[in-house]
């Protein structure tokens, strides 16, 4: 497998394996917040708001039924309403004692609305805006909650108790209570918004936005034309069985995923949703996710670069190796092959002859007898040392095999060559080689070739006209120079 293929591969494995995993963990990450939103987080925000609300209302419903049953106000009415401040006062009084929006009473007998201030107006029956007294008188309970505007505070949207008042004989005189304003819920619901980033908001049957912390939702709005929460709001009404509407729901529109818990509020008749945005919850583990994959990508690269130079090293190791003859450190026959097209390139451009010099060592059979093995290695080692000294760095020159070495000379002619052979065999001659205490005298015989050869063609032709002039020296009489034929 060649490198590029091998360090593809790996980039694939590390690459595959990391996202695969980053990939998995996220999407496990994932499902267990959505599903903490949906079976926990969502539910339990609706339970405390909806506790919270109950709270809120058992004080005025407490104060409300100790009016209904207060022997001055019953006596007062008993008496015929005579002196009205008495009433505006008592109704001022427990407004303020109690911190209520507004406190009340309507008469039976004179349709009349008391409040702190005297007489606000008097009740009609085709007036729709006091439709509820007339609830109130006709119903069977003691009393009701009614969330409605309160025409003495500029309409404000107020949760009024009705409570029935009945004389000493049980027989109906008005109705009488107090008026919460809904800030204390609008605060609460905006305390949800702000801490733990809940939508909540409050629909009336219809599916008018009454009262609102949420920024997408405005009160006033219908959800109706919301068209994936129309659905489901219709589904809740749809499916609302023994009085328990509601439940977990999710839609998507643009820009969010939203979580909803939707709750029937019995109480104000009204639908709490509580909604978190998936998209928003999960925003820490997406940055999570993105850094895992850059973390794996610098990981991936890292690996990747440290495989590089790790085969890099261990390819050219390999290939020093396999090239070069570990005896005299020349280059062997094999980075012959290798080199060779690239030398004959340069000699082409250069449209010059090339000259091929073969050198073998004579009678070497007979130095290794005198010497040992060992002693002719170093023999060899000297002429490799001295062909290397008489030579240039643009001349080639490996061991051809054992004792024959071929230097190659780029535009180089016979009459250069034959004095490059002939330097290379006096330096032999010449040099005495010590080796272990004595001294030893060598020559070597040269064949001398030259020709044109060009990058990818048979060099054969001029090779061998090197090795038959190598051989026609030794049989001439070895320790010469012989030119082969010319081409
Ligand atoms: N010490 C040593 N000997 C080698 C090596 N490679 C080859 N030889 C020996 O070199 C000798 C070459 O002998 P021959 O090919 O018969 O020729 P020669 O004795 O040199 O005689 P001529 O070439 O005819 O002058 C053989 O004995 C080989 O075993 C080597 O790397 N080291």
């Amino acid at each position: 497998m060649s490198r590029h293929k091998l360090i593809f591969l790996i980039i694939a494995i590390l690459a595959s394996g990391f996202i695969a995993t980053s990939v998995v963990s996220y999407q496990v990450s994932r499902m267990s917040i959505h599903n903490a939103i949906v079976d926990s987080t969502l539910p339990l925000s609706s339970d405390n708001i909806y506790s919270e609300i109950q709270k809120d209302l058992i004080r005025p419903i407490f104060v409300s039924s100790k009016m209904a049953s207060d022997t001055f106000l019953r006596d007062w009415m008993l008496d015929g309403e005579q002196n009205i401040d008495k009433i505006s006062r008592y109704l001022q009084e427990v407004q303020d004692q109690y911190g209520a929006f507004i406190s009340f009473l309507v008469s039976g007998r004179t349709s009349n609305y008391y409040y702190g201030k005297g007489v606000l107006k008097q009740v009609r029956p085709n007036e729709e805006r006091d439709a509820w007294y007339y609830r109130v008188r006709d119903m069977q309970v003691p009393y009701e909650i009614n969330v409605d505007r309160d025409m003495a505070h500029a309409d404000a949207l107020t949760i009024f108790i009705n409570y029935r008042v009945l004389d000493y004989d049980n027989q109906y005189l008005g109705a009488v209570g107090v008026g919460l304003t809904v800030d204390s819920v609008q605060k609460l619901i905006s305390h949800y918004q702000d801490r733990f980033r809940r939508d909540v908001y409050f629909v009336d049957s219809s599916g008018l936005i009454r009262l609102s912390g949420s920024k997408h939702q405005v009160v006033g709005q219908n959800i109706n034309q919301q068209p994936a929460l129309a659905g489901i709001f219709q589904q809740v009404l749809n499916t609302a069985k023994d009085d328990i509407h509601g439940g977990s729901f999710q839609y998507e529109d643009a820009e969010t995923k939203q979580l909803i818990n939707i709750r029937y509020i019995p109480e104000l008749q009204w639908y709490l949703f509580v909604g978190q945005d998936e998209l928003e919850a999960t925003s820490d583990i997406r940055q999570a996710l993105q850094l895992n994959l850059l973390l794996c990508l610098v990981v991936t690269a890292i690996v990747v670069a440290l495989t590089h130079v790790a085969l890099r090293r261990y390819q050219d190791k390999l290939e020093t190796m396999a090239t070069t003859d570990t005896l005299t450190g020349l280059p062997n026959r094999r980075a012959f092959d290798v080199v060779i097209d690239v030398f004959l390139n340069e000699n082409e451009r250069a449209r010059s002859t090339l000259a091929f010099i073969l050198l073998d060592v004579d009678h070497f059979k007979s130095i290794n007898d005198r010497l040992g093995h060992l002693g002719g290695d170093y023999v060899l080692t000297v002429v490799a040392r001295i062909i290397k000294g008489n030579t240039r760095a643009a001349d080639f020159i490996c061991r051809w095999g054992g004792e024959e070495f071929l230097i190659a000379i780029k535009d180089c002619d016979e009459h250069n060559a034959l004095l490059l052979a002939e330097k290379i065999r006096s330096a032999i001659e010449n040099e005495l080689i010590a080796y272990q205490g004595s001294q030893v005298a060598i020559t070597a015989s040269l064949g001398v070739g030259v020709g044109v050869a060009r990058a990818g063609e048979k060099l054969e032709p001029v090779l061998e006209r090197a090795d038959k002039a190598m051989y026609a020296a030794k049989a001439a009489g070895r320790n010469q120079v012989q030119l082969g034929d010319s081409a």
